[in-house]
């Protein structure tokens, strides 16, 4: 069984005709757009906004209306995937790189819906080195910033060269092991100038679908 896919066509049942939608970015948001591409098909009414442009792409590929950001204030439903969820709905995000639009998009949606397989679920935030995104200028000066309170923090790497995110920045992966007050490392990494955002995604998802092997839905909701 695709438990990605399973997450992420029972999300998309949230979907009515004339809301504004946000679309997730990852290999379990795919599973999503695909289905908000099957039903457009089939005649729903929907206007979306992508929180990457290999999401954005997908869309319009399906058919998908895709509006500018600025035509719209505000999303009904956003259904994005995740690295990690614990018990209080709080979320590691940015394994694909699109974290700094994926939080954006989440804080201006009325119902935030994260889709996820089991694996994604666990007891302790941290075991997924954190994404944190960083703007090129100086930015061994914000590494050098961030080692100082993580161990381990690696540049992320795509084909043997820094990767960069779609808004032209790095990522920097911070290898915590154990998050026990994620709101407060949240709020400590923003504060670092060339931090632009990091991964933690607190008290912001409404629902968390986390598909099973054994057939079930684990579903939270805040
Ligand atoms: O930057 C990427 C996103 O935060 C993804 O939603 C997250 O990495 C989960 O991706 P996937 O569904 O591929 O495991």
């Amino acid at each position: 069984m695709n438990l990605k896919k399973a997450a992420a066509e029972k999300a998309v049942e949230a979907i009515k005709d004339g809301m504004c939608i946000g679309l997730g970015t990852g290999s379990t948001a795919y599973w999503a757009i695909q289905k908000i591409g099957e039903r457009v098909r089939d005649g729903l009414k929907i206007e979306a906004v992508a929180t990457s442009v290999a999401s954005e792409e997908l869309a319009v590929q399906l058919g998908i209306p895709i509006v500018p950001f600025d035509n719209i204030t505000r999303l009904d439903i956003t259904i994005d995937g995740a690295d990690e969820v614990n018990p209080e709905l709080h979320l590691i995000k940015g394994g694909g790189g699109a974290l700094l639009r994926e939080k954006i998009v989440a804080a201006n949606t009325d119902y935030f819906i994260v889709v996820a397989d089991e694996s994604k679920a666990v007891d302790t935030l941290g075991s997924f080195a954190l994404p944190v995104e960083v703007v090129p200028f100086a930015s061994e000066w914000t590494k050098r910033r961030l080692e100082a309170s993580c161990p381990d923090v690696q540049w992320r790497q795509k084909d043997g060269v820094k990767y960069i995110t779609d808004n032209g920045n790095y990522i920097a992966d911070c290898r915590y092991g154990e998050i026990n007050d994620p709101a407060a490392l949240e709020a400590m990494l923003n504060s670092i100038p060339g931090v632009v955002d990091n991964g933690l995604f607190v008290g912001m998802a409404d629902k968390i679908i986390i598909a099973k092997s054994d057939g079930e839905m684990d579903i939270r909701v805040k």
